[in-house]
């Protein structure tokens, strides 16, 4: 058996060689970015990177080190077009992405829509964020509140996006990819689930319960412990109320907040039903303008991933080598393509950021269709 410290020796002056070629080839890699930058060819050739892959793993003596030698150089690869990136920028090649950079949002005598009907969560989230003096109007479908900003009808929408218990608001993630409105905001609130009924009802009346899906969902529990009642979905929970209230009928309870209570003339029959507690939904303020402030703090986008393995993994990479922060991942089946998927990320920064210009430089080479949702 070999000595540990000279088989360790060995492994140092091996490590050192290949850092030195490492630096090496990263200089000629700056080469490369300056015939790039003169010629305007782009960084990432994937022909190239498939032909070097097969040319050098077929180089491995065993299949453990056929995998090993394409995981290394895919490392190498990356970060070699990471450097050339920042070379680019550097060099004033940055394609700005088409958002307007504005001093501050104008909320004064703002027009702003939201989906349902008077008492809905989504005006509730409205008020705490606008104030109670705003001049609001609700639409039917959170597609119609897509509408009007883009067409200027209104200038914000507040639409939710994910739910503590539920999860996403997955119609909306998709909207947002479908229309080219900008999240300039966000509002969480608390979401405190209510039965209610008509003024005379009592809990032992109820056999049909309405309400939205998500409140359904998120008052699982306290449904099952009421299995008897028959279940409906409506767009909204204060439509659900409405719907009560109109009917008159003491069998039939909505599952809404208890401020649509107070507006629909309803009696509470059960508070805070839903499963969790700290039940909140954050709720996403849009507008049909693309802009954003320097204050602004947190970043949405999405991009399909390129449908091979491992591609993932290489486009976190470039949050992950430029220091980025990120707080959330989301995925969405993509229209039309099986299996293939749109990520949604959330991550800290700033358009005028320079690791945040690296990053979606990279991410703009390396993925299809990414777009930038909003800087807020
Ligand atoms: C260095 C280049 O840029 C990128 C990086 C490569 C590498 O490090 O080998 C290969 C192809 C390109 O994706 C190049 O175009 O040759």
């Amino acid at each position: 058996m070999k000595d540990l410290k000279e088989l360790r020796d060995q492994i140092d002056v091996i490590d050192r060689q290949i850092v030195d070629l490492y630096q090496e080839r990263m200089e000629i890699a700056a080469g490369v970015a300056e015939y790039k930058i003169n010629t305007g060819k782009k960084v990432f050739d994937k022909e190239r990177e498939d032909s070097k892959l097969a040319t050098l793993t077929a180089l491995g003596k065993t299949d453990f080190n056929k995998h090993g030698i394409r995981e290394l150089f895919e490392q190498i690869m990356s970060m070699s077009r990471k450097r050339q990136y920042q070379l680019l920028t550097a060099h004033g090649m940055y394609e700005k992405p088409d958002f307007t950079e504005v001093e501050s949002l104008d909320y004064h005598n703002a027009r702003i829509v939201f989906q349902g009907t008077e008492g809905a969560y989504s005006q509730l989230a409205l008020r705490e964020y606008f104030g109670e003096q705003t001049d609001s109007y609700h639409v039917e479908t959170w597609r119609d509140a897509m509408e009007a900003i883009k067409n200027g009808e209104a200038d914000y929408a507040v639409l939710p996006i994910e739910n503590s218990s539920a999860g996403i608001v997955s119609e909306n993630y998709d909207l947002m990819v479908e229309y080219d409105n900008c999240i300039v905001g966000e509002q969480i609130i608390q979401i405190n689930h209510a039965l209610l009924g008509l003024p005379d009802a009592e809990l032992s009346d109820i056999t049909d319960v309405y309400s939205h899906p998500q409140a359904l969902m998120q008052c699982g529990r306290y449904l099952e412990s009421h299995r008897e009642w028959e279940k409906h979905s409506l767009k909204n929970t204060a439509m659900a109320a409405k719907k009560v209230k109109e009917d008159g009928k003491k069998h039939k309870a909505a599952i809404a907040s208890s401020l649509t209570a107070d507006i629909y003339g309803l009696k509470v029959l059960d508070e805070c039903i839903q499963d969790n507690r700290m039940n909140a939904t954050r709720f996403i303020i849009v507008s049909g303008k693309r802009v954003f402030t320097s204050k602004a703090e947190k970043i949405s986008i999405c991009f399909e991933g390129m449908h091979e393995s491992g591609s993932l993994y290489h486009m976190l990479s470039h949050f992950i080598y430029n220091g980025i922060n990120m707080n959330h991942i989301e995925s969405r089946p993509v229209q039309g393509k099986n299996w293939e998927y749109r990520f949604f990320v959330d991550f800290e920064g700033n358009l005028n950021d320079a690791a945040v210009q690296n990053a979606l430089r990279g991410l703009a080479e390396e993925t299809l269709g990414l777009k930038i949702l909003g800087n807020y």
